[in-house]
């Protein structure tokens, strides 16, 4: 009996050589396989366990410019246990978004994020893959084609609203900044709901500002999961009281757009004039079903919460990356009076001083499209494009693993000195050359679009709406400082968060400049 009992104790030493004997060469393996991988790109230090947490604060594309200065065109971080790439040069910027962006096309999302968009419902926060496919096509063709002219018509209306806005204010201090922050809430909020009234249009961006603050606040349960039940820092209620509230908001809108669809069937009347809801809703079903897309129409089946999770897709996309696209075009444009006459005569030789701006004009505007592009080369709405990985990779000679973050600085790559000739200064001429960079996607010095899979599905509408404020602000009114201010004194700092707009509104006093009647 004894005896037994200590044979069955010696049983696993005896059993020791002989895994030791498999231990060894997977051990060998490992390491081999650690000496062959490409290193990682060189980073400031970081400390044991937590890495570069400290830096946190520092994530922002000035920071992150700074960093390239010293370390390079891709530089490495460590939060705690996740990796983190900045890239801040074309060259490394068209690896990630042209060579292997089928790899680098996830996106990283919070628990914020993850919660306020039904659990990746939607097609900003979706990873890569079929689901998202699904999405894109349908928002590509449904939403953001030139064929939807109801959200292009929208846009122009809604800039001559504003325009007439202004007229009202002639010779009194304006706030440039708050007024294109409110018209494309319109332009947005119209083309999603399709409501010309805007009734309810406060509640709404109450709620939308509410999952802003959410998206970008500290959440120590994001480095920390298990910390998530806790909630030590009571988000959790706070995001499913926003949620609520959307849910509350928006889930009305849908009933009703089912009620008047279910009318309009049973009626001749073939209007046909549709807003993104009614887009959405003839995909709506309960039954989730995803497949791979033949035909749009029989193959994509949207919940409810897909439909929410898109119109705020479109919200959180149009609204801020236009509004301060503008309002940093005036104020470049304000603190430049040379190019600010140049874009004058140029509207009053080519529109002249009897009509307000109209579609077919703005591909004759050379100059002010120059001057378009070179605010978005100084100051892209979207500064940091977020990327994830979803396997190991190689990135200009270096080792980017599966799952680590990718921040693609465009705000940096727009400056980049290798790039650019004076890249700090506004030069608007510099694109007249044939050959000069365009934000199509393919000169990747140049990307406030991003590029490839990712990219802006709404460029065109952006564009549009940018084009036709700026164009028509610059073209109803001459514009003046407030107090006698010098040009060279305007503050152009900006506000670091999902979009960099400038920190401090921009005012002027309009006065009009057109024969017409506005
Ligand atoms: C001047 C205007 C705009 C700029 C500069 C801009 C820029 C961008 C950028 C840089 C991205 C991310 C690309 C990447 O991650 O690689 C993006 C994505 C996106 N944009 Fe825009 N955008 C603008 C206007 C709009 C408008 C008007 C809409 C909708 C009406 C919109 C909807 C979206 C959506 C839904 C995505 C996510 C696409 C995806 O993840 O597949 N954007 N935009």
């Amino acid at each position: 009996m004894m005896e037994n009992k200590v044979l069955s104790l010696l049983q696993p030493l005896q059993a020791k050589p002989l895994s030791i004997l498999c231990i060894i060469p997977l051990l060998f393996l490992f390491i081999l396989s650690r000496l062959r991988r490409k290193p990682y790109p060189p980073g400031p230090k970081g400390w044991p366990v937590i890495g570069n947490m400290g830096m946190m604060s520092q994530l922002t594309h000035r920071c992150l410019a700074e960093l390239a200065k010293q370390y390079g065109d891709i530089v490495h971080l460590r939060m705690g246990f996740l990796h983190m790439f900045a890239i801040s040069g074309p060259g490394p910027a068209q690896e990630v978004l042209q060579l292997h962006d089928n790899i680098f096309s996830d996106r990283p999302a919070n628990h914020a994020i993850t919660y306020l968009t039904y659990d990746r419902a939607d097609m900003a926060f979706a990873n890569y893959g079929p689901f998202w496919r699904q999405m894109r096509k349908l928002c590509v063709v449904k939403l953001f084609s030139r064929k939807r002219a109801e959200s292009w018509d929208s846009a122009r209306d809604e800039v001559d609203h504003m325009v007439r806005a202004v007229g009202i204010s002639a010779g009194e201090p304006v706030n440039i900044g708050e007024l294109v922050f409110r018209l494309t809430r319109d332009i947005i909020y119209r083309a999603a709901f399709g409501s010309s009234s805007h009734e309810g249009q406060d509640e709404f961006i109450s709620i939308l500002q509410e999952f802003s603050k959410l998206f970008g606040t500290f959440n120590i349960a994001d480095f920390v999961p298990w910390l998530n039940c806790m909630d030590i820092q009571g988000l959790n209620a706070r995001l499913a009281k926003a949620r609520d509230s959307l849910d509350g908001f928006i889930d009305v809108i849908i009933d009703e757009h089912i009620q008047n669809k279910k009318k309009l069937n049973g009626s001749d009347d073939e209007s046909g004039d549709t807003d993104m809801v009614d887009e959405l809703l003839a995909f709506y079903s309960e039954e989730e079903k995803i497949s791979e897309p033949e035909d749009l129409q029989s193959s994509i089946k949207l919940t409810r919460n897909n439909i929410k999770a898109i119109i705020m897709d479109v919200m959180f996309g149009g609204t801020e990356t236009v509004a301060s696209a503008i309002e940093w075009a005036m104020a470049e444009l304000m603190r430049s009076p040379e190019d600010l006459q140049k874009v004058q005569k140029e509207l009053k030789n080519i529109v002249g001083l009897a009509r307000k701006v109209e579609e077919p004009d703005f591909e004759k505007l050379t100059y002010l499209r120059c001057c378009l592009k070179e605010v978005l080369r100084l100051h892209p709405p979207i500064p940091l494009l977020l990327h994830q990985t979803s396997e190991d990779a190689t990135i200009s000679g270096y080792h980017v693993p599966a799952r680590s973050r990718v921040m693609i600085n465009a705000w940096a790559i727009g400056r980049n000195p290798a790039a650019w000739d004076h890249p700090d200064e506004f030069k608007p001429s510099r694109f007249l050359n044939t050959g000069a960079p365009d934000f199509k996607g393919s000169n990747f010095e140049f990307i406030p679009f991003g590029s490839g899979r990712r990219s802006c599905p709404g460029m065109q509408l952006g564009l549009y709406a940018l084009e036709m404020a700026v164009a028509q602000l610059l073209h109803c009114y001459t514009w003046e400082l407030q107090d006698g201010m010098k040009p060279a004194d305007l503050d152009m700092s900006d506000e670091f968060g999902l979009t960099a707009p400038r920190a401090a509104r921009l005012v002027a006093v309009p006065t009009p400049r057109l024969s017409c009647p506005l």
